[in-house]
């Protein structure tokens, strides 16, 4: 039996010795590679921080003190050293553990939200909360990446924890990137207490140990003090942290669990606001990962352990196809230019960066900075285009609202992962778009079907230059194209057989299964009409006498149902006085526990053969109530 099968819990891991400890760490690294490799996950991210989290759980009494881990995608070490290494490779597989802290699965487990550069005003509240209860023996310590301190909410809580004498532990878990390499002020002086900080400490080894060789050893020790007074006047003289009022304890090496150790009993003991800096190494100890140049391992599908080579099935991405089209139009739109929220691969503005060096801006983990920015360089006369996954849009709401759409600025953004993604859980699903950006006045929302419609939105949307424009698209593969067999108004026509019974409005990548919903209506008779918008923010007008000549209007989303497309179909018939009934199929106002796309939506009933049974039981009671001249 090897170590890891013995830890229960934490109290297991504080009867380690040193050797223990790092024999652990090694188990637990072979552990992770194996199981993720079979499940998927942050391999890179976790392998990043084995040695943090069991000093973390050693020198802190979790759960009375409070372990909070931002993003949360590093906490596999966490869940496997509170008592959930049975179970493990249930991973983000649908009723099994969460790729993120779960509250139901332990109280160890805080945050849940995956969205970044929540951690620190967590702890913020949580210290006021154990202060106002008179509980000065609970710390909240909050781990925090490099790359998820460069997340706005971050600062406005380090003002605050700043301005009190509460005892916040603030990890910061520093290996030099997000995917890629952290951007900004912030990283570079992440580096310069790397450097300086780490040389002070070399200098201060240097004076113990060279100062007990006299004749030796003090000119060279002269001589390193007299480098290290230089470089001290050349970067800050304390840094940043200090100034703000932050006891500040490091750089220390985040792989030794005894420099981890004493540095974390540091801060513990010092019982008020206190940053330690930790350096990490994503990826640290699988080799397939640490050689990954392009984001270590930060997060993998199914992949050979040995190799680290994918397993998963190739194809064309709607990722892909976005990238691909973005370097045909910036030949011919030198204002066109693209904004990244430390995300450039993943939403696939690798390509276009490549090709025009100096048209990418990685804002770090920033929406909202990467909104408002975009308001600024269109005012200034660029087409920006803003990418990023749908989920992380709503963080930014406010300025794609009053700094975009107030100004009329022409922003585009690209809303990947669009609609359920499945194996993050309840807050990557990119289901709240359709419906908050309902509100947005002069807003125009593009949801294309399959590649050719992306490539014409995409190029449509840059084409206005006097509000925002959005398109929007899921994760994965793109389907095989799905050609239009007509077009009202602005609206493809995709399908057009019988009477005219049922309008099926069918909203970008629900395409296929709106056909299949077609397919199962007339092979009982009902006549079907399915139109594809393409464009569903505004409505198209066309729908509305469309719409007046069918019995029952059937739209279907993959967005949450509440305020989105449907609902405003629904309003133009309403103000048109058009009588017609409208079904809407959308995602239900529910947190969606993880699983894979197709669990999901069957679980909520987005399938064609749950769509078409409802509307099939609709269309029964329209005939029952007006009697059979309806659907004849
Ligand atoms: C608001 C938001 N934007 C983007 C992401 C996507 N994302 C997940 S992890 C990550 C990088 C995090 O970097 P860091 O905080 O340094 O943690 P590390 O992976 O290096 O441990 C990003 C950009 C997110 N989770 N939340
Ligand atoms: C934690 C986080 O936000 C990202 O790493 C996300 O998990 C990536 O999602 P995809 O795997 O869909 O790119
Ligand atoms: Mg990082």
């Amino acid at each position: 039996m090897g170590l890891l099968e013995t830890i229960g819990g934490p109290a297991d891991l504080r009867r380690l010795d040193r050797s223990q400890l790092d024999a652990l760490a090694a188990e637990i690294r072979t552990f992770l590679v194996r199981s993720v490799a079979r499940t998927g996950g942050h391999l890179g991210p976790n392998l990043g921080v084995v040695e943090l989290t069991l000093a973390l759980h050693r020198v802190f009494d979790s759960p009375s003190d409070v372990l909070l881990f931002d993003t949360g995608h590093q906490s596999y070490v966490h869940k496997l050293v509170t008592g959930r290494r049975e179970g493990f490779e249930t991973l983000r597989q649908k009723g099994g553990l969460s790729g993120y802290p779960s509250r139901a699965e332990s109280p160890h487990d805080v945050i849940e939200n995956s969205h970044a550069s929540t951690s620190l005003s967590y702890a913020d509240g949580m210290a006021k909360a154990f202060q106002l209860q008179g509980r000065s023996d609970r710390r909240v310590v909050a781990v925090i990446g490099d790359g998820a301190l460069t997340g706005g909410m971050a600062w406005e809580a380090i003002n605050n924890i700043a301005a009190g004498d509460r005892p916040v532990v603030i990890v910061v878990n520093d290996n030099e990137r997000s995917y890629a390499p952290t951007i900004g002020g912030l990283a570079r002086h992440l580096a310069t207490l790397r450097t300086t900080r780490g040389y002070e400490r070399f200098l201060d080894w240097g004076k113990a140990t060279l100062a007990r060789t006299p004749v030796v050893g003090q000119p060279i020790f002269e001589t390193l003090h007299g480098m290290k007074k230089g470089i001290k006047d050349i970067v800050a003289p304390q840094g940043m942290f200090e100034d703000l009022g932050l006891k500040y304890v490091g750089p220390v090496d985040g792989h030794d669990i005894d420099a981890l150790e004493h540095a974390l009993r540091q801060a513990k003991a010092f019982g008020g606001p206190v940053i330690v800096h930790a350096i990490t190494r994503k990826g640290n100890g699988y080799q397939p990962a640490e050689s990954f140049e392009a984001d270590l391992f930060h997060a993998v599908g199914v992949i050979d352990p040995e190799t680290g080579e994918p397993l998963a099935s190739s194809g064309t991405s709607w990722t892909s196809v976005f990238a691909d089209e973005m370097v045909t139009i910036g030949a011919s739109r030198p204002d066109v230019v693209g904004i990244t929220a430390a995300m450039c691969i993943p939403v696939g503005l690798d390509s276009f960066a490549r090709a025009y060096p100096g048209r990418v801006f990685d804002v770090g983990i920033a929406e909202q900075h990467a909104t408002t920015s975009a308001a600024g360089m269109a005012t200034a006369g660029m087409h920006p285009v803003v990418a990023v996954y749908a989920t992380f849009l709503n963080r930014a709401f406010d300025q794609v609202l009053l700094d975009v759409a107030l100004h009329k600025c022409g922003v585009t953004f690209v809303l990947d992962r669009a609609g359920v993604t499945g194996d993050d859980g309840a807050s990557h699903n990119g289901m709240w778009d359709l419906s908050i950006l309902q509100v947005v006045p002069g807003l125009r929302l593009a949801a294309p079907r399959d590649a050719e419609t992306l490539r014409q939105e995409l190029r449509e949307a840059v084409a206005v230059d006097d509000a925002p424009t959005v398109v929007r698209f899921p994760k994965g593969k793109v389907p095989a194209a799905i050609p239009a067999v007509g077009t009202v108004g602005g609206c493809d026509v995709l399908r057009r057989e019988g009477d005219e019974d049922v309008l099926i409005v069918s909203v970008g990548a629900m395409a296929g299964l709106c056909l299949e919903v077609a397919d199962r209506l007339t092979a009982q008779g009902v006549g079907v009409t399915v139109v594809d918008p393409r464009w569903v923010k505004p409505v198209d007008p066309a729908l509305v006498p469309l719409a007046a000549r069918h019995d029952l209007v059937v739209t279907v989303e993959d967005g949450v149902r509440r305020g989105g497309v449907g609902g405003a179909v629904a309003q133009a018939l309403r103000d048109a006085g058009v009588l017609t009934p409208l079904r809407d199929f959308g995602i239900p106002e529910q947190f969606l526990d993880h699983g894979k796309v197709a669990e999901v939506n069957a679980e909520i009933g987005l399938t064609a053969q749950e769509v078409s049974r409802q509307v099939v039981e609709a269309v029964a009671k329209l005939s029952a109530s007006y009697g059979s001249a309806t659907f004849s």
